[in-house]
């Protein structure tokens, strides 16, 4: 599958490096403003391959996304230190008029994935553009930040993060909801299994997993100025659910019809992604305060986006 990334910068780049290793694709196109960038980037990506997977990687205009199956959405201004991610929002919208024009141009029938922050909002955003059904349109959402609470919680019980079953809900951003009620290691409630290896979940792991977590980007922005691997996995994840019709269980973000009373809001859940998009949403088991806070999380959300018109 031919996959369009726009927007060639450190979450572009990312991404395309981590398809270009993992065998997501057959040929990749990287499309800037900054025209030298993107061609630069390609280049780079495409020594990468013969340690790899074999892939066509080349940097292109709108043009060139003709015939693509995804194009990622990377395009736009990122946080700086200390500058929440809703904080991006008007500059984005900005960017994504001009990008899903032509995006939709040439490759009308992709399937579009957006990272760029707010990336729930910037979902909301491109469904009401595109014009595409809501499945066809993913938001990254809390797929990296599932990956750092799996990857905390996995630290904690010594095991290994993919034997961690646990999400994040809601706002991909500080209002995000750390799923621990349904929270699993192996087939066990998180409790019972960290009870088993002596490492109880007491109210201070919690918290320190919670801030683990919510300020991950925070602190990575202030010690290297972005965050672009987490991410960059985690786009050739979904990528690769979609391109092999895997129907993988990944918490992605898409325009929501009703959370917790709150309807039409962008946000994660987890949700069965495959060939077709987004093709079910789950409603994990949860506690009372965390169905509070995802009804909090969806409430900001969609206030956020009628602010934007
Ligand atoms: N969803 C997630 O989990 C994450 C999202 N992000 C977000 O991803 C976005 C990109 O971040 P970075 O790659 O670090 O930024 P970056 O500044 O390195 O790259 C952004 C690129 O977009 C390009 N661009 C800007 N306007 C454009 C336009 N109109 N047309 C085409 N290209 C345009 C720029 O030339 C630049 O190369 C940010 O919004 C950031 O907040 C970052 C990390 C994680
Ligand atoms: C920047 C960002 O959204 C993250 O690393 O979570």
């Amino acid at each position: 599958m031919k996959v369009g990334i726009v927007g060639a910068g450190m979450v572009g780049s990312a991404a395309g490096y981590a398809l270009a290793l993992r065998g997501g694709a057959s040929e990749i196109v990287l499309v800037d403003r900054n025209e030298a960038l993107a061609v630069a980037q390609a280049e780079d990506i495409a020594h990468a391959v013969p340690f790899a997977h074999p892939v066509r990687v080349r940097a292109g205009d709108y043009d060139a996304l003709d015939g693509a199956g995804v194009v990622i959405l990377a395009a736009g201004v990122a946080q700086k230190p200390g500058e929440d991610r809703l904080s991006l929002l008007s500059r984005n919208a900005d960017v994504f008029a001009q990008v899903l024009e032509g995006v939709q141009r040439a490759a009308p029938d992709a399937l579009l994935l957006v990272a760029s922050n707010p990336v729930d909002v910037m979902t909301e955003v491109t469904l009401r553009v595109s014009g595409l059904s809501a499945e066809r349109v993913i938001g990254s959402g809390t797929i990296l930040d599932t990956a750092r609470f799996r990857s905390l919680i996995g630290g904690h019980l010594g095991v290994a993060p993919q034997s961690v079953h646990a999400y994040v809900l809601g706002e991909h951003g500080d209002s995000e909801v750390l799923a621990w009620a349904s929270a699993r290691a192996g087939s066990e409630p998180v409790a019972r299994f960290a009870a088993q290896v002596g490492a109880p979940i007491t109210e201070d792991v919690r918290a320190r997993i919670d801030e683990g977590v919510r300020r991950a980007a925070y602190r990575i922005i202030e010690g290297k100025g972005a965050t672009w691997y987490g991410i960059g996995a985690g786009l050739a994840r979904i990528v690769q659910a979609v391109r092999d019709d895997q129907r993988s269980v990944l918490s992605v973000s898409m325009v929501t019809p009703e959370v917790e009373g709150v309807k039409n809001v962008a946000l994660s859940l987890p949700r069965v992604v495959g060939g077709a998009g987004i093709v079910a949403t789950l409603m994990p088991e949860l506690a009372g305060d965390e169905a509070q806070a995802l009804r909090r999380s969806a409430e900001l959300l969609g206030e956020t986006a009628d602010r934007l018109g």
